[in-house]
C-alpha cells in the first residue's frame, strides 16, 4: 500500500498479496452465503492496515482466510503462513498456565529453539511493561493486561505480519487508549506489518498508514482504500483526527 512510513532508500518487500479472493459459507440448510468478492489487497513491509466495514461483512473471515483458518473459494493469498501472529478480539489465553507459559507454549508451537525461548519471553513482556506478570494466571490480571499478554504472545513469535481481529474493542476508553500508544510504540520498534480490524475509525485515524473498506452488500467488496494523510505522532483527541474519522464514517 502506501510508502509513508517508508525512506526512498528501503526496499518494498510485499508481506502480504490477496487477489481475487471470494469466499462463500454453506449454512446447515444447504443454502449459500456469498461473503466475499474479487478482493485485492497487497501489504509491504511496515505498513499498519486498518479494516473497516459493517458488522457482518466480512472483516474477521478475510483474517481468518489470511490466517490459513478457512480456505478462499477462490483466489490466492501469498504469505508467510509460519510467519504470522493473530491477536483475537477476546485474548484466548489458557487459564490453567501462567502467563510466561501461555507464551512459551506458543514458541514451542511455532518452533523457536528452546535456547531463545525464555530470552523472548522476557524481552517482549518487557516491552508491554509485564515483566513482573511472568508467573501470574491469567485470572490475576485485568482486562487490559490479558490482552497485551495476547499481543506479546503473538509478537514473541517475530511474525512477518500481524494479524488482529477488533483487539481493544472490549476495553475501556482510557486502557484502549494507553494500549493504543504502547502497541504503536511496539510496532515501531519492530518494524511490524500489521493488518488490523476495527469498528472504531476515530481508533483507525489514530493508528494506521493505511485504511481499506468492506463494503456492505453480500457479497463484500473493497470499496475504498485510502493513505492516512496524518504525521506520527497524533493526538487521537486532535481535530485532525475528527476529521479524518468523519472522512471514515463516511465510506462506511
Ligand atoms: N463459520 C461460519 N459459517 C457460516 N457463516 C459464517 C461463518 N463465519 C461467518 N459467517 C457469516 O459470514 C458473514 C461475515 O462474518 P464475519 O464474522 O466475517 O463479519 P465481520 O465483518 O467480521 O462482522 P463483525 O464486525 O460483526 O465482527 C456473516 O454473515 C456471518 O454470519
Amino acid at each position: 500500500m502506501s510508502d509513508t512510513t517508508h525512506s526512498d532508500e528501503d526496499e518494498l518487500e510485499t508481506v502480504l498479496e490477496i487477489e481475487n479472493l471470494s469466499k462463500s459459507y454453506t449454512n446447515s440448510d444447504g443454502s449459500v452465503e456469498e461473503v466475499l468478492e474479487d478482493i485485492d489487497l497487497t501489504i509491504q513491509q511496515g505498513d499498519f492496515v486498518c479494516l473497516l466495514g459493517q458488522s457482518g461483512c466480512g472483516k474477521s473471515t478475510l483474517l481468518k482466510c489470511v490466517a490459513g483458518l478457512t480456505s478462499p473459494d477462490t483466489g490466492t493469498i501469498k504469505v508467510d503462513r509460519d510467519s504470522i501472529g493473530y491477536v483475537f478480539q477476546e485474548d484466548r489465553l489458557l487459564d490453567w498456565l501462567t502467563v510466561e507459559e501461555n507464551i512459551r507454549l506458543v514458541l514451542e508451537s511455532k518452533g523457536v529453539p528452546e535456547s531463545e525461548r525464555q530470552e523472548r519471553i522476557e524481552r517482549y513482556l518487557d516491552l508491554v511493561g509485564l515483566s513482573d506478570t511472568a508467573e501470574m494466571y491469567p485470572m490475576q490480571l485485568s482486562g487490559g493486561m490479558k490482552q497485551r499478554v495476547s499481543i506479546v504472545r503473538a509478537l514473541a513469535i517475530e511474525p512477518d505480519i500481524l494479524l488482529l481481529d477488533e483487539p481493544f474493542s472490549a476495553l475501556d476508553e482510557i486502557t484502549a487508549r494507553n494500549l493504543r500508544e504502547r502497541f504503536l510504540e511496539m510496532i515501531w520498534e519492530l518494524n511490524q506489518t500489521v493488518l488490523f480490524v476495527t469498528h472504531n475509525a476515530s481508533e483507525a485515524a489514530f493508528l494506521s498508514t493505511d485504511i481499506v473498506i468492506l463494503d456492505s452488500t453480500a457479497p463484500s467488496y473493497l470499496s475504498k482504500e485510502m493513505t492516512n494523510p496524518l504525521d506520527y505522532p497524533r493526538d487521537i483527541d486532535s481535530e485532525a483526527i475528527l476529521d479524518l474519522q468523519k472522512e471514515i464514517v463516511s465510506y462506511i
